[in-house]
């Protein structure tokens, strides 16, 4: 049975076919991640979206950072010219998911970086820099094809009237998958011309990143937890 079937997003070839095949119960973790729920059906409480949202401010400068130092390792100018796009309109993508949500949640830029931020962060930069340029890619798709499947995916369960309906609708955006599906490309074709020892580190800078997608939202969730218990409140 072709169990890509079930992805909206499916992989370019079998090479990410065996990426995202051999993380399936992590990036299902991501996607089916309570965090990911209280989005889909409204009741994610609004402290656990603020960290998060405070956060991804942080990070999402960071990430944009990393793409641009990728562009000017990438191996062809087709990536280099796709990175530099995403570098820039990547960013601007977020930016404008943020300009409607900081407002309306009350959200303002953080003094600090939270321990997952500053992890998944400084792993993407120091990957981008110190890494081979495949490594960076590898490390760099999760944050693409990640959030493109979860928000395809809650969305289509999403109940209306929805506080968190922009989130849904930036990654379950027609242009949006039209990157990501490049994205991908661009990766099947890297994992193709690779060594099996590189293969395998593409494997794990993927894996790590996957991880910190889903720490990111645990985090948020826990924070939420750790005020509760602080203040006795449940609700
Ligand atoms: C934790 C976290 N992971 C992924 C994204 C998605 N994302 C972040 S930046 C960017 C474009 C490239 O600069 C995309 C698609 C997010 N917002 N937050």
């Amino acid at each position: 049975m072709n169990t890509f079937l079930a992805l909206n997003t499916p992989p370019a070839g079998p090479f990410t076919g065996e990426l995202w095949e051999s993380n399936r119960s992590l990036t299902d973790e991501i996607i089916y991640h309570p965090f990911c729920k209280g989005m889909s059906d409204g009741t994610l409480p609004a402290d656990a979206f603020r960290h998060y949202l405070a956060q991804d401010l942080l990070y999402i400068e960071q990430d944009a950072r990393a793409f641009a130092i990728t562009a000017g390792r990438a191996s062809t100018y087709e990536a280099f010219s796709f990175f530099i796009d995403m570098a820039r309109d990547g960013l601007e993508i977020e930016r404008n998911l943020h300009r409607d949500l900081l407002p309306f949640f009350g959200v303002e830029r953080p003094d600090k970086m939270s321990r997952i931020c500053r992890g998944y962060t400084t792993f993407l930069l120091d990957t981008a820099l110190k890494a081979s340029y495949p490594e960076s890619v590898a490390a760099l798709l999760p944050c693409f094809w990640v959030y493109r499947e979860t928000g395809l995916k809650i969305r289509k369960d999403a109940v209306k009237k929805n506080p968190f309906q922009k989130w849904l609708e930036t990654y379950s955006d027609e242009a949006y998958g039209s990157y990501v599906e490049q994205f991908i490309q661009i990766a099947e074709e890297l994992l193709f011309g690779a060594t099996l020892t590189m293969r395998k580190k593409m494997h794990y800078a993927f894996r790590r990143s996957c991880e910190f997608e889903k720490a990111f939202f645990s985090e948020a969730l826990n924070i939420k937890k750790d005020k509760e218990k602080k203040t006795g409140q449940l609700f």
